[in-house]
């Protein structure tokens, strides 16, 4: 049974720091002796820094200060209004600034899902911070010189109804927002009805007929909902909005990367999840182009690895991380 961290663990710390503005919230773990190096782990879609709970207690393990912030919008970070708060650009100023809040002149990177995303980002932009990288479900997808709407994707055709004003007008208030992370984090109606696709986003009319999921305990939901619903769920749905803004911000970088290539100098690791419906490991097919020392691994889970088999995530972690840590 992998250990892992619960609400309110002696283990962790809740901090906060204002960067560049904005009031995060951090989960602080330190390890027994003297830090070796110090991770930040960037959460996804719709998460918070506890869904790194089974990661945690392995990386403190191996020496690592462990940092993980409620990203823009989420939990005990604010969620302001616009969608201009919610780009990679913004994602990479704020870790880079809370890197230098902790007093760390080198950091390790691990994301999931749109964290998975935006560390990518974090070290194209701050490429001298960061020692390592890796993503679990999400691949490389670079910068373009045109736009290229997310959604032509199959698998990201939910992204059209999440960025709308649906979700935000349906999902109100903490009761909804507990059955609706219940569905997406599996519950099924008593005839398998589900709550969500990749095809269409959220069916509203079977929230209330789901029973439980069998990723997070009655508890841990609890805390899942009692955080979404300080904010609701405008902010974490910004993610969604950022299209357009994240092109504007990295065409520029686009068209460099046209004339003279690109490659990421630092290791990088790629788990994938072989039956993950909004991140299929073929995404990530030709992605080893844009690395020096690229490792991909494959793990036979859904999109919600990380709490799925968090051994074999963990196993591929800590190999990867092997020499890395100093
Ligand atoms: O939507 C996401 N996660 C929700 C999954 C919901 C689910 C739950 C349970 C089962 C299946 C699905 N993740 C995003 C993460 C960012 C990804 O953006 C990739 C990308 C770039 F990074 C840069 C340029 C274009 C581009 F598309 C697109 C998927």
């Amino acid at each position: 049974m992998v250990d892992k961290i619960t609400p309110n663990d002696s283990r962790i710390q809740y901090n906060t720091a204002n960067l560049n503005g904005v009031t995060y919230s951090y989960i602080l773990a330190e390890p027994s002796g003297q830090a070796l190096n110090t991770i930040f782990l960037i959460h996804g879609w719709p998460d918070l820094s506890l869904g790194w709970r089974y990661q945690i207690p392995l990386l403190t393990s191996l020496g690592l200060r462990v940092v993980v912030p409620d990203m823009m919008g989420y939990g005990g970070t604010d969620a302001p209004e616009d969608a201009k708060f919610y780009t990679f650009k913004r994602a990479a100023d704020d870790m880079a600034a809370l890197a230098k809040h902790i007093g760390a002149s080198t950091i390790i990177l691990g994301g999931h899902d749109w964290g998975g995303a935006v560390v990518y980002r974090i070290a194209m932009h701050y490429p001298q911070l960061i020692s390592a990288v890796f993503s679990v479900c999400t691949p490389y997808m670079p910068p373009t010189t045109s736009f290229v709407p997310a959604t032509v994707f199959p698998n990201f055709k939910y992204q059209l109804q999440l960025k709308g004003p649906e979700v935000e007008g349906n999902i109100v208030g903490e009761e909804k927002i507990r059955q609706f992370l219940n569905g997406m984090y599996g519950g099924r109606g008593s005839n398998g009805e589900i709550a969500f696709d990749v095809t269409h986003g959220c069916y509203f009319e079977n929230l209330p007929k789901l029973g439980p999921n069998p990723l997070l305990s009655k508890e841990e939901l609890d805390f899942y909902a009692q955080r979404y619903a300080i904010h609701g769920m405008h902010g974490p749905l910004n993610w969604y909005r950022t299209g357009e803004l994240n092109f504007e911000d990295e065409k520029e970088m686009a068209r460099e990367i046209e004339k003279q290539g690109y490659k990421f100098d630092m290791p990088v690791l790629l788990i994938s999840g072989s039956k993950d419906a909004a991140l299929p490991p073929r995404l990530s097919e030709g992605m080893e182009n844009w690395f020096r020392s690229l490792t991909k691994g494959e793990v036979k889970t859904g999109h919600w690895a990380l709490w799925e088999k968090p051994d074999e995530v963990n196993r591929f972690i800590a190999e990867w991380l092997g020499g890395k840590i100093k």
